[in-house]
């Protein structure tokens, strides 16, 4: 099977066309693959398929099999492979995820590509859209979660997928390896749900740290670094266009007045191969 590799921010990805091969399963392939010693390596697989609702259709899976809605960092990746690829002749278009239909433009600058633009359509808020237990009709904002036997407080968005944000004093010391694990497992979640740690520099940059639901620390997340954008404009600690500043690069987010997210990052190919049988 042929495959590509691919990374955003440090956030990496096996890509596979499933229009052309498709494993028996899709779980476990991922998990396979995504080992980082005896596979590929990669946080996730993102699958193209055809779609009846827009131009093409994104599946992703992390690296521990479980599929999710949506991936932002993923998204940014796709579109290069389409557009690269010449799977696609136009720089914006529909794709269809688990999160509905997103639209990814590609940045060129003097004909290179410099980046790619995704409008992330709009944050779901409300407790049972997250999901959050204990908050159906009402967002889950600056909010008490008791972890590892200290109380916390949250901020949940759902990009289509679930975040939990989390300030902090300094991200760079927080033990996001020894807490991450129990915050995407705490019973408030009923589907879990990934977590952002971050710290505020200024109102419009902040540090942010993750927890992946289904993938542990990873470099980066861009529905995350969304979540972020929200939960730190809700909280009234940043403007709506901030910097987000990951372990593994730099995304530009921005709430828009029409309540959409935009997210702006890099996505690069890191090689092309083919799986042994
Ligand atoms: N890294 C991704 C998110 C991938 C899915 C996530 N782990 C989940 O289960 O929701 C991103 O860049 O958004």
């Amino acid at each position: 099977m042929e495959f590509t590799k691919w990374q955003g921010c440090g956030n990496d990805f096996v890509l596979i066309d499933g229009r052309k091969q498709e494993p028996d399963d899709y779980a476990s392939f991922a998990v396979k693959v995504c080992d980082r010693h005896y596979g590929v390596g990669a946080d996730g697989i993102l699958v193209v398929l055809p779609s009846e609702r827009a131009d093409f259709r994104m599946r992703i899976f992390n690296a521990d099999g479980s599929e999710a809605e949506m991936c932002g960092n993923g998204i940014r990746c796709f579109a290069r492979y389409l557009y690269e690829y010449g799977l696609t002749n136009k720089t914006e278009f529909p794709v269809e995820t688990g999160a509905g239909i997103l639209v990814p433009r590609i940045i060129l600058t003097h004909g290179q590509i410099t980046g790619v633009c995704v409008d992330m359509g709009e944050p779901h808020l409300m407790g049972e859209e997250i999901p959050v237990c204990g908050h159906d009709g009402e967002m889950v904002i600056d909010q008490p979660i008791d972890v590892g036997g200290k109380t916390y407080r949250m901020t949940g968005v759902s990009m289509g997928n679930p975040h939990c944000v989390v300030f902090v004093e300094d991200a760079e010391t927080f033990p996001i390896g020894e807490l991450g694990t129990q915050f995407e497992h705490h019973e408030m979640f009923p589907r879990k749900t990934n977590t952002e740690f971050v710290e505020v520099r200024d109102r419009g940059h902040v540090r942010m740290r993750v927890w992946e639901r289904g993938a542990a620390i990873t470099l980066a997340c861009g529905t995350g670094a969304c979540a972020t954008a929200v939960a730190s404009a809700l909280n009234r600690k940043t403007d709506r266009k901030i910097e987000v500043e990951l372990d593994g690069g730099r995304l530009l987010v921005e709430w828009a007045e029409n309540n959409h997210v935009f997210m702006t990052g890099p996505a690069e190919m890191v090689f092309a191969g083919r799986l042994a049988d």
